[in-house]
């Protein structure tokens, strides 16, 4: 594509030289990977600044630079006053806006993004639809899944990614939206179609300023979702009726809005609930019709993600009969509640919970059934929101018998230091302090007896864990169901 036709579709920018007509063959935001012939955007970032690398992105090639100053080379350098911005901009021209070409559903909220993405999945799969999905566990289309870093990857991955979806006849895109994400404008220029609200509790105070910010991060969401019907297309913000934080959502969005909940208010309502053990019953109503549900999912903060996946698929005009089969395929979710089988008479628990809500949230649910002791190995990640560390300390002192305080992908932070701002100031003293997890997950097996949980919370689906910038792998499920063994039962 020319130059000039990719770059048109920033609202100002500046040249350093008359542009001639070059040719772009790629563009990239990453000096190590240009080609010849590439457009190189320089994007300033939290480790190093993309500016520093524009020698690097010539010698290998590029044929121009967008920047936010100017930069001394031969080649011709757009200046912008912000590359994040353009090169989202950038990527959805390049790759000829692949989101026009199905509709999107965005997952943004503080627990259940993926949970939610993989009820979606499957109630368009049962719809017959070819789905392509992006979040913290991989990025899929149809059957075909691939590794990603980030729970809502950069602009231009995102961009190239839907195109590949777009060329591959996807016929829904479901991604996570993170806060992160919406922060940084990696989702700036995705047409969303549905947007979807799960909850907002503390987390990521390390990266916002405080609650009010990281609930404004997660509103451009909605406020994206813009307000043109001109093209006769629905669009949707689903909303929790229970959560607080929705009114604020209801401002940000001139579209079409379907809340969900147990309250009398929502339009997509959950009744007759009835928890148990190994299931979980309720009435769905709907303004389109009422369901029966009997899902194998555990707890109730999974019939608020079945309610959000639900109405979801009611705005996409999915039969309710659809719905309801789908949701009663799903056995579990990858890393979630997900139980340890081998042969002990004590249940034990791999979950993802790793903040103080999701963590209660999965304590409630299990102190609902739990007949002798509870024990909690937990810990909370390095580089990430210090204050939510005491936090989910004390929740976990709330509920288990005895918790276990570990490591948790202590990445570039000391572990004990980690520890420490767990434990320090606890007022009760019912815990073990074990750094190393194998270590503190084989202790819990040890001491677990006939009819006792085990509950193993923060890293789900993980298979690593994190020290400085290595990833040794870890799993909490091999290493859980080898202790059972070693424990010779
Ligand atoms: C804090 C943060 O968000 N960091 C993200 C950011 O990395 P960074 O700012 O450190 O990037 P950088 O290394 O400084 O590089 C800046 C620029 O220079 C370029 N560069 C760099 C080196 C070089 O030799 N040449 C070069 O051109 C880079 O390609 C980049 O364009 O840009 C990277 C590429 O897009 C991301 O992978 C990375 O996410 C890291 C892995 C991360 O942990 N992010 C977390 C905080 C995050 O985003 N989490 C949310 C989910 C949270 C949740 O809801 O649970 C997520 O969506 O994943
Ligand atoms: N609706 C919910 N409300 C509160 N807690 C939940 C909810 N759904 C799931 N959880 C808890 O949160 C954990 C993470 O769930 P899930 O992976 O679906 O959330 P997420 O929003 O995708 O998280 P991340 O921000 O890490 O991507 C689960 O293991 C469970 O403990
Ligand atoms: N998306 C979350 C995942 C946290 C998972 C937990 N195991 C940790 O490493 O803190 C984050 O990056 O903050
Ligand atoms: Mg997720």
């Amino acid at each position: 594509m020319k130059l000039t036709e990719i770059i048109s579709i920033l609202p100002f920018y500046q040249s350093t030289k008359k542009l001639e007509e070059i040719d772009i063959n790629s563009i990239e935001m990453d000096s190590r990977r240009v080609k010849a012939s590439d457009l190189f955007i320089c994007i300033k970032g939290f480790t190093v600044d993309g500016h520093d690398f524009v020698n690097q992105a010539i010698e290998r090639g590029a044929s121009a630079i967008i920047a936010e100053k100017e930069i001394q080379t031969n080649v011709p350098t757009i200046v912008v006053p912000d590359t994040s911005r353009a090169l989202a901009l950038i990527a959805t021209k390049f790759f000829a806006y692949p989101t026009n070409q199905f509709p999107l559903i965005g997952v943004t909220g503080t627990n259940g993004k993926t949970t939610v993405t993989y009820l979606l999945e499957a109630i368009f799969s049962k719809y017959k639809k070819k789905t392509g999905v992006i979040g913290t566990i991989h990025m899929k289309i149809g059957d075909e899944s691939f590794p990603v870093n980030n729970t809502t990857p950069d602009a231009l991955f995102l961009q190239r990614t839907f195109r590949q979806m777009a060329d591959e006849q996807v016929e829904t895109g479901i991604m996570e939206v993170s806060s992160h994400a919406l922060d940084l404008g990696r989702v700036y220029g995705c047409d969303f179609d549905i947007a979807i609200f799960t909850n907002l509790s503390q987390d990521h105070l390390d990266y916002h300023k405080d609650m009010n910010d990281y609930l404004r991060a997660k509103s451009l969401l909605f406020a994206q979702l813009g307000s043109a019907y001109a093209d006769g297309r629905k669009k949707f913000a689903i909303l929790n009726e229970d959560d607080p934080h929705s009114s604020l959502l209801k401002q940000s969005t001139a579209q079409h809005i379907l809340t969900y909940g147990l309250s009398d208010k929502a339009q997509v309502k959950a009744t007759n609930i009835q928890l148990d053990v190994t299931h979980t019953n309720f009435t769905l109503s709907s303004p389109v019709g009422i369901i029966e549900i009997h899902s194998k999912l555990i707890g109730m903060f999974n019939v608020y993600n079945m309610l959000a996946a639900s109405s979801a698929a009611i705005a996409s005009n999915v039969p309710l009969n659809v719905i309801k089969k789908a949701l009663e395929s799903i056995t579990g979710v990858n890393g979630r509640f997900q139980q340890v089988i081998a042969g002990q008479p004590f249940a034990t628990i791999v979950d993802y919970a790793h903040t103080p809500d999701s963590l209660e949230n999965v304590l409630q649910t299990i102190q609902e059934f739990a007949k002798r002791k509870v024990y909690v190995v937990v810990g909370c990640g390095g580089d990430r929101d210090r204050t939510k560390r005491p936090l989910m300390a004390d929740i976990a002192l709330k509920y288990a018998d005895l918790a276990i305080f570990t490591s948790d992908n202590p990445r570039t932070e000391e572990p004990h230091r980690i520890l420490d701002d767990m434990t320090n100031g606890l007022s009760k003293t019912h815990f073990e302090v074990i750094e190393n997890r194998k270590e503190a997950i084989c202790h819990a097996v040890q001491l677990a007896k006939k009819d006792d949980i085990i509950l193993i919370a923060g890293k789900g689906h993980e298979t690593y864990q994190q020290i400085g910038q290595t990833k040794y792998d870890f799993d909490d499920r091999e290493v859980a169901k080898e202790a059972i063994n070693n424990k010779g039962i």
